[in-house]
């Protein structure tokens, strides 16, 4: 077979950058066991994504091209103080993403392990990119792991047939961040009782209805997007219709999975989710708890739906009410943050238009920052301050009036909300 196509390929930065992301993403370390059918899968996977994103690399140059990347770490893993030059043009961009995604699969390379270390390649020698040599086999959730992967194939999501009960602002959000991912408008549906709220859902070209039960037939995920005290109402006019095709994602504050099990039919798949707001924007942080019947791999489906929308994570039902004040309420905080730093320009002489656009900027880029830094805020914090100079004289005016203090019984006050929301959406299911 003439390679040479594998071996002479000019990849740029953010093609690399977003190779590794996706790599990273799969979790490679926990699929990779040196069977070659695996190995294929993942980055037949990793090709659909490349290809979805406007590169277009077989999977023998994808191979190949995560073989030179791997014998770039193992090169400057050797000699940490000199690396000797690696094959891959500007390698130091990459070398942070390679070292998280191969030092997570510590226990595999360390030193003694029978490591694929010998395994370097260059862009002229052996260039057998088919086979990657993985050291030893991974543990038996190497299965599991690469199900999950293939659930979040994003094949699949397009095929997917999404519904909405209920049209309002986190509705708008979720279905925004899904349509920037894999899912196509055609296969959105959205309900609400009135048309007030249907038309920007149909700009972006998702079908609309007045019948919820409508939704629930033709879709396969369903989100329940109205306010808490009208998912019992919405959950009986549906519940006839509701099969063990369907995963039910409630993203109602405190209505808890307990609630949604005994609305639902048995054995129904229903997932409590908490978004925000900023998933319009796709920088929300989204939250979910899976139901007893909820399947890990249909938390990965909820994932890789999702994706797009921001920070996607899953934890324990007893954190999606933390979550809720953190982050769901907790963006109000931040917007009442971002006001009150514009209105103190505009007392102080600036215009009102400049002063809020500049406050936008500021909480943007402060977030930002905290979180690709990953830095501590209190690092972060210190190192805007000069000693003696204007930010200490500010802090100390906030510390005085009780900003930590009250931001920390904000969330506590959202939480303990959303907890009694929870007691009575369970007290009405039960009337
Ligand atoms: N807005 C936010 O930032 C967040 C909201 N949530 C949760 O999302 C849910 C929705 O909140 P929002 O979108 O803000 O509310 P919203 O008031 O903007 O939207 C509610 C929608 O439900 C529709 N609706 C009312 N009765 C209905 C029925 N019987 N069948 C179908 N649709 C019906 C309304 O027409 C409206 O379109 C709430 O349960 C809330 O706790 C969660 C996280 C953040
Ligand atoms: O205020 C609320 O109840 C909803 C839940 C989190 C954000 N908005």
């Amino acid at each position: 077979m003439d390679d040479s196509g594998i071996k002479k390929q000019n990849w740029d930065v953010k093609e690399t950058e977003l190779f590794l992301e996706i790599l990273k993403e799969l979790d490679m370390k926990k699929c990779l066991d040196g069977r070659k059918v695996r190995n294929n899968k993942l980055f037949k996977v990793a090709h659909r994504r490349m290809t979805a994103a406007g590169y277009h690399r077989s999977v023998d140059q994808l191979k190949f091209r995560w073989k030179l990347l791997k014998s770039a770490y193992y090169k400057c893993k050797r000699e940490p103080d000199s690396p000797a030059p690696t094959k891959i043009q500007g390698w130091w961009r990459y070398e942070k993403t390679m070292v998280a995604i191969m030092e997570s699969r510590h226990p595999l390379v360390g030193p003694g392990v029978n490591s694929d270390r010998n395994d370097e390649v260059t862009e002229e020698s052996d260039g057998e990119a088919s086979v990657l040599h993985w050291p030893q086999p991974c543990p038996d959730n190497t299965t599991q792991n690469l199900d999950l992967i293939i659930k979040m194939d994003p094949e699949m999501d397009s095929q997917l047939k999404i519904g909405f009960i209920g049209a309002g602002n986190m509705a708008f959000g979720i279905a925004k961040g899904i349509l920037s991912g894999n899912v196509l408008p055609a296969n959105v549906k959205v309900s609400a009782p009135s048309s007030r709220n249907l038309g920007r859902f149909q700009e972006l070209g998702i079908a609309v209805t007045h019948s919820n039960i409508e939704v629930v037939c033709g879709s396969d995920v369903v989100f329940v997007a109205v306010k808490p005290h009208l998912v019992p109402l919405v959950l009986n006019e549906i519940a006839q219709h509701v099969t063990d095709r369907h995963m039910i994602v409630s993203v109602a504050a405190g209505v808890t999975l307990a609630t949604l099990e005994e609305l639902l039919p048995e054995n129904s798949v229903a997932i409590r989710l908490m978004p925000n707001l900023p998933c319009l924007v796709q920088e929300g942080a989204l939250l979910f708890a899976r139901g007893s019947h909820a399947k890990q791999e249909d938390g990965a489906l909820l994932r890789s739906l999702l994706h797009r929308c921001g920070l996607v994570e899953e934890g324990p039902e007893a954190w999606i009410d933390i979550h809720t004040g953190l982050s769901g309420s907790g963006v109000a905080f931040v917007y009442l943050f971002a006001e009150a730093l514009a209105e103190g320009a505009v007392k102080m002489g600036m215009p009102s238009a400049l002063a809020h656009s500049i406050a936008s900027q500021t909480v943007l880029g402060a977030g930002r920052l905290l979180r690709d830094s990953g830095k501590h805020p209190a690092q972060l914090r210190s190192e805007v301050c000069t000693p003696g100079g204007t930010t200490i004289y500010g802090l100390h005016t906030l510390e005085q009036g009780g900003v930590r203090a009250s931001t920390m019984s904000a969330v506590e006050s959202a939480t303990e909300r959303a907890r009694e929301l929870g007691r009575k959406s369970t007290a009405g299911s039960r009337k």
